[in-house]
């Protein structure tokens, strides 16, 4: 955990105080202006280049813009802007860059072009462990961090119980940080930075390794700092992202693939790079065989059958019987792109007789006006013998849809109603 006033420059990348100012309401705290970072893929190579930089007294390679050979930028002209009560959402795939941007953003690491300006105390919670001393006690660390924060003894001591009853870890405080588990290192780690009340907060993926109970106790801190801070908050957690950013930066091998406070429309690009057309049976004990599913009423674009929202959900399905007696039991269940499932459709309980002739049934599963949000939706079916009793079998990502709407919302359901003003006593 680290605090700096710092302003690295295309030509000189380094902190350049280390006195937190004060800071006023509508300023923007951190200002990111064509940030890059490059890596090297090859250790070897990479030690090659910083001697000859060394040498060159070129440090980082910024007279060289371009990428050297087995170079490649891991962030690459980055800019945003963040002002208190505002908070970033940086997504992506694994390798994107959004660690590394956030490690420029706290200083762990110097950029290679670029700018970052940040104004006032900066709480940042990175990397499991990074900013503790191993041998020193939890209650050692929170006035180590404290004041690397910026705080005087005085106000650590003001803080240190909230900060230690935040973390639920009265039993544990004394102990060496190395004995901690995980978890307990997120939870000391984000009580000191979400406490001590910082002007900046930045947070990686880290919190995922708090249990649930911890997890919801943090949203509701940042929800309660969010209106004096400005919050930087990477995850693969599109709900909870969803849920406290209102700007976002869908970051793609290093570049910002869409920007802009238009959350929903980032994450819906972000599920669409993982989305794949295979259905996958996972069961079939050869009693029935699967002819047709078909979407009826839907616009096939892209191979994709797009409903708009409002519209009916009206799915076909056509089976031939090999060896069945009775009509079996359908349950189709539709799922979210977090492969949530957020409907299912029940067979009726009546259990007609098959002809011995019919070699073919048919059915059709309907739903009028159907107010799924918009977005990406995959349906699974699942048939037994009788009353979800006796698999016969069992097919996920049977067929996808795409629901088509104006409004991007991240909740599965965008219900028409009526809001009726009743007075204003
Ligand atoms: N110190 C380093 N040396 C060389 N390459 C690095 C280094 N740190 C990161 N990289 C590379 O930079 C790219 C971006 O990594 P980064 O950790 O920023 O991704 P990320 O978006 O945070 O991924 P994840 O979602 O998996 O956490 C990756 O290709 C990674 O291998």
């Amino acid at each position: 955990m680290t605090t700096h006033n710092r302003q690295p420059t295309t030509d000189n990348p380094q902190p350049t105080t280390d006195n937190p100012q004060p800071t006023t309401d509508n300023q923007v705290l951190i200002k990111v202006e064509n940030l890059s970072k490059k890596f090297c893929k090859d250790l070897k190579t990479s030690l090659w280049y910083g001697v000859k930089d060394l040498v060159s007294g070129i440090a980082g390679n910024k007279a060289e813009r371009e990428l050297r050979p087995k170079e490649f930028w891991a962030v690459k002209d980055i800019n945003f802007e963040l002002r208190r009560g505002e908070c970033l959402g940086l997504i992506g795939h694994n390798g994107a860059g959004k660690s590394t941007l956030l490690k420029i953003l706290n200083g762990l690491i110097n950029p290679d072009a670029g700018k970052v300006t940040i104004r006032g105390k900066v709480g940042a919670l990175i990397e499991l462990g990074a900013g503790f001393n191993p041998i020193l006690s939890g209650r050692e660390n929170i006035y180590n961090n404290g004041a690397v924060l910026g705080f005087t003894r005085k106000e650590i001591d003001a803080k240190v119980d909230e900060i230690i009853a935040f973390a639920e870890l009265e039993e544990f405080i004394d102990m060496p940080v190395k004995n901690y588990s995980s978890g307990m290192r997120v939870r000391l780690g984000f009580a000191v930075a979400a406490q001590m009340e910082p002007d900046v907060l930045i947070i990686d993926e880290v919190l995922a390794v708090g249990d649930l109970g911890f997890v919801l106790k943090c949203f509701k801190r940042i929800d309660t700092i969010l209106p004096n801070t400005a919050i930087v908050f990477v995850s693969h957690n599109m709900p909870m992202v969803s849920r406290i950013c209102n700007k976002i930066i869908l970051m793609d091998r290093g570049v910002a693939k869409f920007q802009g406070d238009e959350v929903g429309k980032a994450i819906d690009q972000y599920y669409t790079r993982f989305s794949n057309n295979n259905s996958n049976v996972v069961f079939d004990d050869g009693n029935l065989e699967l002819v047709k599913a078909k979407l009826l009423g839907a616009k096939n674009l892209n191979n994709i059958p797009h409903l708009h929202w409002g519209d009916d959900f009206q799915l076909y399905l056509k089976f031939k019987i090999n060896n069945l007696q009775i009509v079996p039991s359908f349950h189709v269940l539709i799922f979210d792109k977090e492969q949530r499932p957020v409907a299912i459709f029940d067979s009726n309980k009546e259990q007609y007789l098959l002809d011995k002739k019919d070699t073919y049934i048919e059915f059709n599963v309907l739903h009028h006006n159907f107010q799924l949000s918009k977005g990406m939706y995959n349906v699974g079916l699942n048939i037994y013998k009788s009353e979800r009793r006796d698999p016969i079998m069992r097919i996920n990502d049977l067929l996808k849809f795409q629901i088509l709407h104006d409004i991007d919302v991240s909740p599965p359901f965008f219900l028409k109603s009526n809001f009726k003003f009743i007075s204003n006593v």
